[in-house]
């Protein structure tokens, strides 16, 4: 397939004919000239595209090496997570869908899903782990206020690959009226290259404003990697070019520690929610302070690119990420979400090793949603 030997669809055979309705709609719809307008149209005029690329002066200074934010935290919502959920929602109403449901971990996927599910006027039911319902509370409101049902999900670790778990058989159920949001490029095939095509519009703005703000290519992409969207969705538009990739994983206590959510940096490969990826190690108790890292899984072209080596992967710790969430926050008065926070460290370090000179990030979302958590973390007063 189209990521070497990883993705697929390795998914009970119930599953296969509706993924490939999905897959069909997806060639058909949305790669319309139609289709296209109508996604860009929303983008401006709902969500605030195109975001700005900025070039952190204060940053570049403290770290030695410039240091430019695609700013994915202005948009509406807060995070990237709106470009995937209005590409998503837009095809769900051609096909005629009825219902969409999703996963949420940091509660700003499930955010944007319940965005669109109000925009289109479709029924909206999120799932969510109990663990991230409590350390993401201004989400779960945040999506009640918009009308969405949060069901709150209690089995397992109640966290991220659990809430996919019942999306997922929610979904077998219901597949005939129920459009599935998945929220990263992740899943059975077509979800990785669906989410990716609605990202890429992140990349292809950032590459145009890097060569109208500098007159050249950055000399390195990087963003934090949970299932890999907002990677993807940047370093796509750069693949043919001679720029580096780098992705920062929830490296949690520390990749040879026995709780983290860096399966690229530390894990093997295997399959989970219906794609053959890489995933932690069984020993390994899935943990990442962000509640938007905290899955044991990753997007099968992620892990095709760690096998090229198109493409590296470190774990960044929950302390270096949150050493970073304060950097950006004292250095240019941005508050980046904890996510967002594994890029920025993973760029400080590439600075510190003084290989790159320009250092494109991606600034994945804004830290409110963290607020009442990072209270917690650090002590200001
Ligand atoms: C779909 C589950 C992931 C969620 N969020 C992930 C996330 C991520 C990681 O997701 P990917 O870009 O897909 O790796 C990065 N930045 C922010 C601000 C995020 O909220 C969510 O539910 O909100």
């Amino acid at each position: 397939g189209e990521f070497g030997g990883f993705g697929g669809r390795h998914v009970p055979e119930p599953l296969l004919e509706p993924l490939d309705d999905l897959a069909d709609a997806f060639d058909e719809i949305a790669k319309s000239e139609a289709f296209h307008e109508e996604f860009r149209g929303i983008l401006e005029s709902y969500a605030g595209r195109p975001t700005p690329l900025y070039h952190a002066e204060n940053l570049s200074e403290a770290w030695g090496a410039d240091i430019y934010l695609k700013r994915e935290d202005l948009l509406h919502g807060g995070a990237h997570k709106i470009n995937n959920c209005v590409g998503q929602a837009l095809l769900a109403e051609k096909a005629g869908k009825e219902r969409l449901i999703a996963e949420t971990g940091a509660g700003q996927h499930g955010t944007a899903t319940a965005m669109v599910g109000a925009l289109f006027g479709i029924p909206t039911e999120i799932y969510m782990g109990k663990k991230d319902v409590e350390r993401q509370r201004m989400n779960v409101f945040r999506m009640r206020l918009m009308g969405a049902e949060v069901n709150e999900v209690t089995q397992g670790g109640a966290g991220l690959a659990d809430a996919v778990d019942v999306a997922l058989e929610d979904f077998a159920a219901n597949m005939e009226d129920t459009h599935y949001l998945v929220g990263s490029v992740v899943g059975p095939d077509p979800f990785p290259r669906m989410v990716r095509e609605f990202q890429s519009v992140i990349g292809h703005e950032a590459r145009e404003q890097f060569l109208e703000a500098t007159g050249e290519l950055p000399d390195a992409c990087v963003a934090c990697v949970g299932g890999g969207s907002n990677a993807i969705g940047l370093f796509h538009a750069f693949r043919d070019d001679d720029v580096a990739f780098y992705g920062g994983e929830g490296g949690g206590e520390g990749a040879d520690s026995t709780r983290h959510a860096a399966p690229l940096d530390e894990g093997h490969e295997g399959v989970i929610h219906g794609m053959k990826t890489r995933v932690i190690d069984d020993d390994v108790e899935v943990h990442s302070v962000s509640a938007g890292l905290d899955y044991p899984g990753v997007g099968p072209e992620h892990a095709m690119f760690r096998e090229l080596g198109r493409a590296e992967y470190r774990g960044i710790t929950d302390e270096e990420a949150m050493a970073a969430f304060r950097d950006l926050s004292e250095a240019e008065g941005i508050i980046p979400a904890l996510e967002t926070s594994h890029g920025l460290a993973l760029a400080r370090q590439l600075a510190e090793e003084g290989e790159h000179d320009s250092i494109l990030v991606n600034l994945s979302g804004r830290g409110d949603k963290d607020m009442e958590q990072a209270a917690e973390l650090f002590d200001l007063a």
